[in-house]
């Protein structure tokens, strides 16, 4: 057997192209188009280039995107003043502050400075209990992304068991949540998780979100499971990988994300499609 590989990228140009239309369609009613503030702290190439992704994304769909691009030296106030005078511009319809921050800032202190009606990325502490309270309004954007993924293959979620590896505040732990709310049976796998494997040969819907190459063998997959790869791992030979061994997974599982190409564009969807819910019902 050979998964089919859900392709995030084109799932996720399908979205923009909706999104570009409901902007268009504002715009000639003479509303404003949707605003997003992307902060960048420091200059990891990494975060350089999701920040890059997540700029064109939005002048691709017609929002206004406002660059800040502050030094590593920033300090904590200085973040939390800028986020004070966004959170008060009546054209900035979201605030996403890229993460990690440099260790002398308080990265939770910053999320809570956001405005929850403009936390597009749905990682503050009201958005978090909305999702757990099973009354979501802006979700975190990867879980989010994923679970449009998951919808792309038509299997119904209902009593799946679903296992997340990994328990991070931003994929993890959101992750686990959403799936609970879609009615699968939950089991979140970390550190201290005595038989990983075990774990993982009983999902139904496997979600790795470690950041370690190879990290989940394709052997362990569950034949006919869906499998989603949230990592992203950058090779000594410049090349991309995921956590999963993909290559042995896909002869295994029925769908499959592959890396790059998997859930990486669908976050960045999903932050276009919360910018433009909060610009729409919070802000117009
Ligand atoms: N495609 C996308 O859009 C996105 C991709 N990513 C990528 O996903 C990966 C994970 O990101 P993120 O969640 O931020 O990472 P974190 O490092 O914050 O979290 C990693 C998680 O993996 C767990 N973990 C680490 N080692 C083990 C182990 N040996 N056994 C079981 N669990 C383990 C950790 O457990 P514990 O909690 O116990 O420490 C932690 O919960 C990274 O590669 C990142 O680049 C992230 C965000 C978006
Ligand atoms: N406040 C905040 N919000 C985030 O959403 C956030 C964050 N901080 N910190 C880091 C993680 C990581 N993340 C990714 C987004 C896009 C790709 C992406 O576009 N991936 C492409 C490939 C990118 C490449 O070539 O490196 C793909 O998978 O096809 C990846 C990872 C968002 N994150
Ligand atoms: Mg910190």
């Amino acid at each position: 057997m050979s998964a089919a590989i859900i392709d995030g990228k084109a799932i996720a140009a399908s979205i923009r192209q909706t999104i570009q239309a409901s902007v268009a369609e504002r715009v000639s009613q003479g509303l404003r188009a949707p605003g997003l503030a992307v902060i960048l702290v420091g200059q990891d190439p990494a975060s350089q280039v999701y920040v890059g992704n997540k700029r064109r994304a939005c002048e691709q769909v017609g929002f206004v995107s406002k660059s800040y691009d502050l030094p590593a030296t920033t300090g904590e106030t200085e973040l939390l003043s800028l986020i004070d005078s966004l959170n008060d511009d009546a054209t900035i319809d979201g605030i996403l502050v890229q993460l990690p921050l440099p260790g002398h800032i308080d990265s939770a202190k910053v999320i809570e400075r956001i405005q929850p009606n403009k936390d597009v990325d749905g990682f503050h502490p009201y958005n978090v209990g909305r999702l757990a309270q099973r009354i979501p309004v802006l979700r975190p954007c990867t879980p989010m992304g994923i679970m449009t993924l998951i919808e792309s293959t038509g299997v119904p979620t209902h009593g799946l068991h679903a296992v997340v590896v990994g328990a991070s505040n931003i994929v993890g732990r959101p992750m686990t949540l959403e799936l609970l709310l879609a009615g699968c049976t939950t089991t979140t796998c970390h550190r201290f998780t005595e038989n990983l494997r075990a774990e993982v040969e009983r999902a139904d819907l496997l979600v790795v979100a470690v950041g370690k190459p190879h990290f989940i063998p394709g052997d362990w997959v569950k034949p006919g499971a869906i499998v989603i790869d949230v990592g992203i791992n950058r090779l000594d030979n410049g090349s991309l990988v995921g956590d999963v061994d993909y290559a042995v997974a896909a002869e295994r599982a029925a769908h499959i994300t592959p890396v790059p190409g998997g859930v990486g564009p669908m976050t960045i969807a999903s932050l276009l499609q919360n910018t433009l819910f909060a610009c729409e019902q919070y802000h117009s």
